[in-house]
């Protein structure tokens, strides 16, 4: 998989964007508050129709417009294929080679992305609802089909709660059928969340060990709270059983409180440094660390599984991390081959990540230009000049590709228009979740350097302790997966 053109038409502070990327690092750079984590959140918008950091759609709209437009054409199993996502009136849109998407499926196939942000290293101090979240974006990136089950568990959830609502008003048939819905749902989650954490554990656990500077162990661990021990053998329709239990056992107590207390929503990701919980008891830089050999694991496991290496969006994450892991990072990145984008505010923090195929670009006030100070050869764009008609939402940009000279100007020269289809109106709108995420597919490349791996992803109904009440997200319209 490899992306080859990116295209951004007013979202968030990008008024027009058109760049085809290194087939390794293509480094953003800027000040504060430029635009640089807009760029990396079109992309990753673009890869999994979920918005990076966002609440609502609505905010991803540049001011005083009415519609955000992102496409990206991807080379996926030797044949190239352009989707693109629009955003429009609390709506988004979702379109294939020009036309709309039939299904998530049809949208995703082959795409895989990994990001890594400064939110990220805070996962294992923060609260519960951040790590699952963090695990479901891992699960979801490993099983596609997770999209599907995680919101057939949100919407059980969330009819449950309704019901749950009445009090003892409500009807014990009611609750017992939904009980039934929601455990088989829940349970398919824990064995989605089992299976990921048997696979990137051990890696996450042996990349801390390169990169902790202790001899004590990392552990990372999923058990939820109301299950046995024997929660790593027993089969989906025991974990069902167990969890039909488990919510019978607290049904007074939730119909008192109006909200379902047990279940994937409420469980929690432990990690422990030596035994002891890294949360109460590590550093903040062995934090960092352990969220940093979680995220290597990720990619490595994505690699392992499903013979590709995801697209990575490194969002500022060098400044966060001290110079011997981020020198780590770097490394790893470099060596890895993989397709990767990163933002920094200091150049010096990534050159590490560089090589003689790097683009780099300058981001200022939402403008997007070649680095002209950095050498190498980059393939840039620009935005439209004056007198030139910028595209219009649904159009794309001028793709120009330059060779940047040693210290010098780039030689820009125009190519093909990438071409895309008829601009289709049409929604779609089976019942989307504002919290799907996409998925990766692929194809079988081997590179070294590894040994752990890791990454990201959904949110099961959003960790919110009642379970259901989504994050405000206006509903999505899109494919159904
Ligand atoms: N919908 C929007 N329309 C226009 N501008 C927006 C929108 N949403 C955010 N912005 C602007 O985008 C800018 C922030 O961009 P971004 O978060 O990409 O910064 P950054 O370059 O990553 O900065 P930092 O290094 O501080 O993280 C802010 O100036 C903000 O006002």
């Amino acid at each position: 998989m490899r992306l080859l053109a990116l295209q951004a038409q007013n979202f968030r502070n990008l008024h027009q964007v058109s760049l085809a990327p290194s087939p390794h690092a293509t480094i953003a750079v800027g000040q504060n508050g430029q635009g640089k984590t807009n760029l990396l959140e079109a992309l990753y918008f673009l890869a999994t129709l979920k918005p990076l950091r966002a609440g609502r759609l609505a905010e991803l709209v540049r001011w005083g417009t009415k519609g955000a437009r992102v496409s990206g054409r991807f080379l996926l199993k030797g044949a190239e294929r352009e989707i693109s996502v629009e955003v429009g009136g609390g709506v988004r849109q979702a379109f294939v080679d020009g036309k709309k998407a039939s299904s998530l499926e049809e949208y995703f196939g082959g795409v895989a992305v990994v990001a890594f942000t400064p939110d990220d290293l805070e996962v294992v101090k923060g609260g519960p609802e951040a790590r699952r979240t963090f695990l479901d974006r891992a699960v979801f990136n490993r099983f596609p089909a997770f999209l599907k089950e995680s919101r057939d568990y949100a919407r059980a959830l969330k009819n449950r709660n309704r019901l749950l609502r009445d009090g003892p008003a409500a009807e014990a048939a009611y609750l017992d059928a939904y009980d039934e819905t929601l455990a088989r749902a829940g349970a398919r989650v824990y064995v989605r969340r089992r299976a990921l954490m048997a696979e990137l554990a051990p890696r996450a656990q042996a990349t801390f060990a390169s990169i902790g500077r202790t001899v004590d162990p990392a552990a990372y661990g999923y058990h939820p709270a109301h299950l046995a021990q024997e929660f790593a053998e027993v089969d989906e329709v025991r974990l069902a059983d167990a969890l039909l239990e488990a919510l019978a056992g607290r049904r007074r107590r939730d119909l008192e409180r109006g909200f379902t207390s047990v279940g994937p929503h409420v469980d929690d990701v432990a990690v422990t440094l030596g035994g002891r919980s890294a949360r109460a008891y590590a550093s903040q830089g062995q934090q960092r660390a352990l969220v940093l050999g979680w995220k290597i694991a990720e990619i490595e496991n994505l690699h392992a599984a499903l013979g590709f290496l995801p697209l990575l969006l490194l969002d500022d994450v060098s400044s966060e991390l001290d110079p011997e892991r981020n020198a780590y990072l770097m490394g790893y990145l470099a060596a890895s081959g993989a397709q990767v984008f990163l933002t920094t505010t200091d150049a010096s923090l990534v050159r590490a990540a560089a090589a003689h195929d790097t683009l780099w670009m300058d981001v200022h006030a939402g403008q997007v230009a070649p680095r002209l100070l950095e050498t190498g050869t980059s393939e840039v764009v620009r935005a439209p000049g004056p007198g030139e008609a910028p595209a219009p939402v649904g159009g794309v940009g001028h793709l120009v590709r330059g060779h940047v000279a040693e210290g010098g100007e780039a030689e820009l020269r125009p190519e093909d228009p990438v071409s895309h289809g008829e601009e289709e109106r049409a929604e779609h709108r089976p019942p989307g979740d504002a919290h799907e995420e996409a998925h990766p597919r692929a194809e079988q490349e081997h590179h070294p350097h590894r040994e752990g791996h890791l990454a990201p992803a959904p949110e099961l109904a959003e960790g919110h302790p009642h379970g259901d009440e989504g994050d405000g997200q206006e509903e999505p319209r899109q494919p159904e997966r």
